[in-house]
């Protein structure tokens, strides 16, 4: 039987914090409900004393979310803590989460006062919050770079003074895995009480390590986990929630687990991405678009051999389909092979040598293979072939005026052509395609990326978009990122329009 580690979502306050990343009521509320789906224990959904739309919003959240205990943040400030309690009114498990910065650094230069004015302040802020809730979790800010005596003196008190959880922050990213590990231990072994708390660590990643120090306070005995989405927070952003999951989930040994339903990680990964604007580095470990995808030859023989010569988590268990083989000139026979069968070709051994001449040629000016490629390369046409074509597109857009498109569509030889306006030249763009193609069609993800530098760079269009419950991935790439974005909405569009 593992131990539970409990995990603390803070994508709506600490990842909403992120220029750009603001969101309004409604959407943290479909946040908060696809957080509450994936199973987390604590939702941090915001600061309500920093505006009426973010007291708004935990008001909202409070009402609709059923089981995860709600959390507001505040500082050591009665005044915080009061709007906190009146925002956390209607949460039917209701957290506040208040502190101070513990280290010297905050201490002398942001607080102007010395540790034993902040160590009665810590003291005070907790006995307030309890006025008014059970539940309080205090944070000491900055505990990362906080002297290790200090800090339990102020941990102690707060547990004494009636803290259930207690948060020790690497506010700046600055421990080593090490150093954090033994902080905790450190508190473990020197606090009294501290085994009737909960000890919770929140790691930022300024030197990459956030990941790292959280697992290793949670092998020195914390039990909460802060977290976002994607990593997301101030700076260099905080844990990734879905990696501390799957570590737990693959470290059996660790002997602790979280409650999560990891199948949904991916999901929720693209919905915070797109509603928060913020592209997920392809890279990114478990929810990135490359995190299931082999590219060299040697691995995707090795993969296709046997998917657990390359892979540690099976894409299913984070709600990715299936991995994927991308044919590029590092691409060896047996992915070649593998494309072919699944498109329905067999080649004896000398066809494919010939074809995997054909394709070395083409990869190396090509850069990626897709499957009419390869259908060619084996002498085929494809069967499915592409029905719809743009033909034309014209764009007037500027300040001040309404962004209007004509575009001209080819469909499988017969010419189509619309009109129509919209909020910018792509949303023109794909109105006037969708006067054309009369499906029920939603942009789910958009994300435009330049491949260089410099204005005249190809830019490079991946969207999603969703037909009847289905999502659909599109792509072009394109000097024109508006040609590109409606390229990508067509070749989206030619996956279900036969
Ligand atoms: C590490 C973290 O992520 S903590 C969370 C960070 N998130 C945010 O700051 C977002 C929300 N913040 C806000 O909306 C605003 O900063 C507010 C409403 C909280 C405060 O606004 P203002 O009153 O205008 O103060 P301002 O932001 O300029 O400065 C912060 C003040 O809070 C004080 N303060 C900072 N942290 C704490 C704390 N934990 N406890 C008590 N006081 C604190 C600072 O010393 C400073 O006080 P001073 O003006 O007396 O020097
Ligand atoms: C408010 C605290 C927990 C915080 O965000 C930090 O220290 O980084």
């Amino acid at each position: 039987m593992s131990d539970r580690l409990f995990i603390f979502d803070t994508t709506l306050r600490d990842g909403e914090q992120v220029p750009g990343c603001q969101l309004n009521t409604v959407e943290k509320i479909e946040v908060a409900k696809a957080l509450e789906e994936l199973g987390v224990d604590v939702i941090e959904a915001g600061f309500p004393i920093s505006s009426p739309g973010d007291f708004n919003s935990v008001v909202e959240i409070s009402k609709a979310v059923t089981w995860p205990t709600i959390c507001a943040l505040t500082r050591a400030v009665e005044n915080d803590i009061r709007v906190a309690a009146d925002a956390l009114q209607y949460a039917k498990h209701k957290r506040i989460h208040t502190g101070i910065g513990t280290s010297d650094y905050h201490i002398k230069y942001k607080f102007n006062s010395n540790r034993e004015d902040i160590l009665e302040r810590a003291i005070a802020c907790v006995k307030y919050a309890k006025r008014f809730v059970e539940d309080v979790q205090f944070y000491a800010e900055d505990a990362g770079r906080t002297d290790n005596e200090y800090l339990a003196r102020v941990v102690e008190a707060v547990i004494k003074a009636g803290a259930t959880v207690v948060n020790i922050p690497d506010t700046t990213g600055y421990c080593l895995p090490s150093q954090f590990g033994e902080k905790i231990q450190y508190l473990m072994e020197h606090v009294k009480g501290i085994h009737n708390v909960t000890i919770a660590t929140h790691c930022h990643n300024d030197l990459g390590m956030a990941t790292a120090n959280t697992m290793s306070g949670v092998m020195h005995g914390a039990r909460q986990a802060e977290v976002t989405i994607n990593g997301i927070g101030e700076r260099a952003g905080n844990t990734s929630l879905e990696e501390v999951a799957m570590i737990c989930r693959s470290h059996k040994e660790l002997g602790i687990d979280t409650n999560l339903n990891t199948t949904k990680l991916y999901g929720i990964s693209r919905m915070v991405s797109s509603l928060m604007n913020m592209p997920v580095q392809p890279n990114k470990a478990i929810v990135g678009r490359n995190a299931f995808a082999h590219s060299s030859g040697i691995h995707q023989d090795g993969v296709l051999k046997n998917r657990e010569s390359y892979e540690i988590i099976d894409p299913k268990d984070v709600g990715v389909d299936e991995n994927s083989i991308v044919l590029t000139a590092r691409s060896g026979r047996a992915a070649l092979k593998h494309r072919l069968h699944v498109l329905g070709i067999e080649l004896d051994k000398e066809a494919l040598d010939k074809a995997y001449e054909g394709f070395l040629q083409l990869a190396d000016k090509k850069k990626e293979i897709n499957d009419d490629d390869v259908l060619l390369l084996a002498g085929e046409h494809r069967k499915a072939s592409r029905r719809l074509k743009l033909d034309f597109l014209q764009v007037t857009s500027g300040v001040g005026i309404k962004s209007v498109a004509s575009i001209g569509l080819d469909i499988a030889g017969e010419k189509f052509e619309a009109c129509a306006s919209g909020n910018g030249p792509v949303d023109a763009a794909i109105s006037a395609i969708k006067q054309i193609i009369h499906r029920k069609m939603l942009v789910k993800e958009f994300l435009i990326q330049a491949i260089n530098k410099g204005s005249n760079d190809i830019g490079k269009v991946h969207m999603t978009v969703e037909h009847e419950g289905v999502a659909y991935y599109g792509f072009s790439a394109n000097t024109d990122i508006v040609a590109a974005s409606a390229e990508a909405f067509i070749d989206a569009i030619n996956k279900f329009v036969h």
